[in-house]
């Protein structure tokens, strides 16, 4: 069994900041993880790279092949790998192809992720571009992928706090993350990031663990009167899939940082197969 978080959320969110926070909070407690690079238009990284999408295809290429701007080429490029045949077409005369890989999904993540089998933890550092988690059947390919090897995966949501300024904002984060829940059909553990820029906790508060009925009065008021309905269905909705629950994450706090391990490690039953062995040891079994 290996274990797996996916880090979404919009552009600019944290998500690379996210992982290399985490690569080194689990070095400094002795614990193994690997992140894997599956963005294409990535530059630099502040953790070590296990596995790197840009072995297999990257944007400055695609961008000047295909004379696409920066995001069309970056959903070529997500789907490339995931949808070879459909795009073969499209490929004639291009070398889009930096190594001797192999030319389709499968060949390239079992040779990648072979390595990172039976209970290694692999986070998954995705792109930011929206499309990939609320339309595009990308990730959801590429989830498929994990589970059938075995994989527990879990989706790590960053929402930036710092643009949770009020209640309409909130919202469409919120619905940015519902989109991705319905796509992916994971565990979903959503993060309020940048916590450490938040100079007045108090207005985030409300966010963190939001009442339903005080979020509904709050955007009544500042939508027009002909939104009502809408309104309510939103904040219905939002409370129905229970994910009015957002996760604060400060990188300045290695408890903060702790905490959000221990909840996706719940979500994705890190550890409690090590439990179960333990457990179904029972000393009265032994033969004399
Ligand atoms: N103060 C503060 N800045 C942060 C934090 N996390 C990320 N940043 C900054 O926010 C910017 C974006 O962070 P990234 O980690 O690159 O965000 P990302 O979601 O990976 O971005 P894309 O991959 O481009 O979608 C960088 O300038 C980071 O230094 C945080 O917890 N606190
Ligand atoms: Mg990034």
């Amino acid at each position: 069994m290996g274990y797996a978080q996916l880090v979404i959320g919009p552009a600019g969110s944290g998500k690379s900041t996210y992982c290399s926070s985490l690569y080194r909070h689990c070095e400094a407690v002795g614990r193994s993880i690997h992140v894997v690079n599956l963005d294409p238009a990535a530059e630099q990284f502040d953790y070590p790279v296990a596995v790197d999408i840009r072995e297999l295809i990257c944007l400055d290429d695609v961008m000047e092949e295909l004379g696409l701007g920066p995001n069309g080429a970056l959903m070529y490029c997500m789907e490339y790998p995931f949808a070879l045949s459909n795009v073969r077409s499209n490929l004639k005369g291009l070398n889009l192809m930096i190594r001797e890989l192999e030319d389709n999904l499968d060949d390239w993540l079992t040779d990648e992720l072979d390595n990172y089998l039976d209970d290694d933890y692999l986070i998954f550092d995705c792109p930011g571009q929206i499309e990939l988690f609320s339309h595009v059947p990308v990730l959801r390919n590429f989830v498929e992928h994990l589970k059938s090897k075995n994989f527990n995966v879990c989706v790590v949501y960053l929402l930036d706090s710092q643009f949770i300024t009020d209640v309409t904002k909130f919202i469409s984060g919120c619905m940015a993350s519902l989109s991705a829940m319905i796509q992916l059909e994971l565990p979903h553990v959503n993060i309020l990031s940048k916590m450490d820029l938040v100079t007045n906790k108090r207005d985030i508060e409300d966010f963190l663990n939001p009442q339903g009925q005080v979020l509904l009065s709050e955007l009544n008021q500042r939508m027009a009167p002909q939104f009502l309905k809408l309104n309510k269905a939103l904040i219905d909705l939002v409370d129905q899939y229970s994910m009015v629950s957002f996760v604060p994450l400060d990188l300045r706090k290695e408890s903060s940082i702790r905490y959000i391990l221990s909840q996706i490690d719940n979500c994705i039953q890190y550890g409690e197969d090590a439990d179960v062995k333990v457990k179904d040891f029972d000393p009265e079994d032994i033969d004399d």
